[in-house]
């Protein structure tokens, strides 16, 4: 038993059988055995069928493309991950230059890259005009002009869109709610049309889009209808004025359900927005899309073995080898992950808090689980695919988890895991013998 009251998530991919949790064809037993634990496993069906789902609502019943999809790689950029994306046919959005290195190096096409993010460096901006990104999303007037300065000592244009904060409310946890007049992300609504004309001022900036993201994690389709009316109407004023916009960038966000949410469906969410578009005149643009989570969150599981278990007066813990330093979503965010033995067994259930070996009361995975477990047992957090490895630190000197991703019968090691060696490689000690520099 997982949890008394809050259900599993709907998962593709991953599935109970007989007692036993499986990716595919595989058992998540067999899998903890060769790999080890704690142990990140993928399903390639999952992620393929998130973003057929949203594939089939780009493109309109003439066959004709309505909207791409960047697939926003900050949930999961494995590169075995962003691959299956590209060669689905999906663009990225990138939020620094070690993610646009990511893009090149499985030989994404730069002019399906966007370059989003509120403090990019004058180092990355460059990076970024060589590759000949699609555009870089603007988030300050500062960044316009340094954008325009580093383009002028390049010799080359710069491709950009300004970032719109709508000040719509996404009604989603405060740390990831990013379109409120108040969140630093993207050019107070007021400013923006100031900018664009500024920006059509500059020597070398080429205005070739607009864009808005306005949260992660959001449940319902009205926020975005909110923002996508407010960017049009900028749109339209803008060509009044003869700044012409070629693209809207409507961002990513959509939620997935992690047990009690019901998010929309990702073809409906689509249609919804892409409709909306439409209706007000604007369908003719080139209309990118950037979901992250929706298209991995569900494709991920996390596996941990049960190292200790430890009753308690106030509470009994289940201590397992994974903690927040492989999964910071709940010391974060306090964000729920569901988690369920791979093996059920007929012993009695117990409530449990969840918690790392790491040394801190924050280092929890789950609180007041009933689950019916012995150590040394296997336990899967679900819903694990999208900011998960990403997030993961090596505090307290722990190694990085591997990562795995299973295709039908076929299993890949798509990241080895980290050695404690690999840790302390790029350090020294200081010289044995020190000089004082008085002599
Ligand atoms: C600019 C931008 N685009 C797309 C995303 C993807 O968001 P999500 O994973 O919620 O779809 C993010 C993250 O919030 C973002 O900052
Ligand atoms: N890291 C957040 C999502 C952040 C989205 C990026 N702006 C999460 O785990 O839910």
């Amino acid at each position: 038993m997982t949890s008394t009251t809050i259900p599993l998530p709907h998962l593709i991919g991953f599935t109970e059988r007989n007692g036993n949790w499986h990716a595919e064809d595989l058992s998540l037993a067999d899998l903890a055995k060769e790999f080890g634990t704690p142990l990140y496993v993928y399903s390639k069906r999952a992620l393929t069928e998130a973003y057929q789902a949203y594939d089939r609502a780009c493109v309109d019943a003439s066959g004709k493309r309505r909207a791409r999809i960047h697939f926003a790689m900050k949930a999961n950029s494995n590169l075995a991950i962003i691959d299956c994306f590209k060669q689905l046919g999906a663009g990225f959005d990138l939020v620094s230059g070690g993610e646009l290195s990511r893009a090149l190096a499985i030989g994404a096409d730069p002019s399906s890259l966007v370059f989003a993010g509120v403090g990019k460096s004058a180092d990355e901006i460059a990076q970024a005009l060589k590759a000949g990104v699609k555009c870089i999303n603007v988030e300050s007037i500062a960044e316009l002009h340094k954008i325009n300065q580093v383009a002028t000592r390049l010799q080359c244009r710069a491709p950009i869109s300004l970032r719109v904060n709508p000040d719509v409310d996404a009604q989603t946890h405060p740390y990831i709610s990013t379109g409120l007049k108040d969140n630093k992300f993207g050019i107070a609504y007021h400013e923006v049309l100031k900018t664009y004309r500024e920006a059509a001022l500059l020597s070398q900036i080429d205005i070739v889009g607009i864009d808005c993201h306005i949260g992660s994690q959001i449940t319902t389709t009205a926020p975005y209808l909110d923002a996508v009316d407010k960017v049009l109407d900028l749109v339209a004023q803008l060509k009044k004025e003869g700044i012409e916009i070629h693209h809207l960038d409507l961002g990513g966000g959509l939620g997935i359900s992690y047990g009690e949410e019901s998010p929309p469906d990702i073809t409906e969410f689509t249609n919804t927005l892409l409709n909306r578009v439409a209706e007000r005149g604007f369908g003719h643009l080139d209309i990118v899309l950037e979901p992250g989570r929706s298209l991995v969150g569900n494709a991920g599981v996390l596996l941990t073995h049960v190292e200790y278990l430890k009753p308690g007066a106030e509470k009994n813990f289940c201590i397992v080898d994974a903690a927040m330093t492989e999964l910071m979503r709940p010391a974060l965010y306090e964000a729920y992950h569901a988690i369920v033995p791979v093996q059920s067994k007929p012993v009695k259930s117990v409530t449990y808090d969840v918690v790392g070996p790491v040394c801190e009361s924050g280092d929890w995975l789950g609180r007041g689980r009933s689950l019916a477990v012995e150590e040394g047992d296997l336990l899967a957090i679900l819903s694990a695919g999208a900011y998960g490895f990403v997030m993961a630190s090596n505090y307290n000197t722990r190694p990085k988890p591997a990562e795995i991703m299973v295709d039908g019968k076929n299993v890949y090691l798509i990241r080895q895991r980290e050695t404690v060696a690999d840790l302390f490689a790029n350090e020294s000690t200081l010289p044995k013998q020190t000089h004082s520099p008085l002599g």
